[in-house]
């Protein structure tokens, strides 16, 4: 087990015959690598830029409090697109090694914010972010405080990049029956028929379940508006994004929500 601190970036990993590692960009608090067995799990644009100013294209970006931008007119019409949780740098209260774990543990805060950013939600809050990562699994644990008077209205995702090795092959299972937006089709409503979602490229669907899962893959045409996604790379990525995104949730003053993902590969 060892941790090894950059000024920007913290490097965790578990020895052994088939190491694992995982390594977090204090921009975003964004993971940006995670190897099992030798490989890479994450998708990370060789364009990417992980110490900012924009949001990193690839690995796990988190996104709060807003999902997209809402609407004009809304309190978080101002924040920016996806939140500025991806695009604040986050400070490392902790690492600790474990038996079996590593664990790692960071803070963002209104103090921590631009003014820019502040401006947009104002509204005294703190994110803690834990990242364990075991021998085959990867946790990423979310906890948000409201330190201030009034109820916020937030959104809140974990904005996964998976690499896959040709995307065209790949599919999604455990999505059937669920109702879906999707927003290739001006956000035609329908419920998943499939057992396993194919024809990954171009995808960009909301699914909505016991929690919301965005799934987007920007397919050749797509890719090629953003500036900083590598060529060819839609071919082998998908994101699932699991979160609260469909509707605002509304967190009280001196309340506390909590959520994690687990990414699991089976030996
Ligand atoms: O370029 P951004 O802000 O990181 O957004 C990337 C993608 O994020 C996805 O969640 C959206 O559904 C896509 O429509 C969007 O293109």
């Amino acid at each position: 087990m060892s941790v090894q601190l950059s000024p920007d970036s913290i490097h965790l990993s578990l020895p052994g015959p088939s190491p694992s590692t995982a390594t977090i960009a204090l921009h975003g608090a964004t993971v940006t690598s995670w190897v099992v067995h030798g490989e890479e799990r994450l998708f990370l644009s060789n364009m990417a830029q992980t110490n900012g100013p924009k949001a990193v294209r690839g690995g796990i970006p988190i996104v709060f409090p807003q999902f997209g931008s809402a609407p004009s007119g809304h309190p978080l019409a101002s924040v920016p697109r996806h939140g500025f949780a991806r695009v604040s740098r986050w400070t490392l209260l902790s690492s600790e090694c474990k038996e079996d774990s590593v664990i790692a543990q960071f803070a963002l805060e209104s103090a921590n914010l631009s003014k820019e950013h502040l401006e947009s939600f104002p509204f005294p809050f703190q994110l803690i972010y834990t990242i364990t990562l075991s021998p085959s699994s990867l946790s990423s644990h979310l906890r948000v405080e409201n330190l201030g008077p009034r109820t916020f209205p937030f959104h809140a995702l974990f904005f996964s990049y998976l690499h896959v090795p040709d995307v065209n092959a790949a599919s999604i299972g455990g999505l059937s029956h669920l109702p879906y937006t999707d927003k290739t089709r001006e956000g035609a409503q329908s419920v998943e028929e499939s057992e396993k979602v194919q024809s990954l490229a171009g995808i960009d669907r909301v699914y909505m379940g016991m929690v919301d899962l965005e799934v987007w893959n920007p397919g050749m045409e797509k890719e090629k508006a953003i500036d900083d996604f590598e060529s060819g790379g839609w071919k082998r990525m998908v994101t699932l994004e699991p979160g609260c995104i469909k509707s605002h949730l509304n967190l009280p003053s001196g309340e506390v929500w909590e959520a994690s993902a687990t990414y699991t590969i089976p030996s």
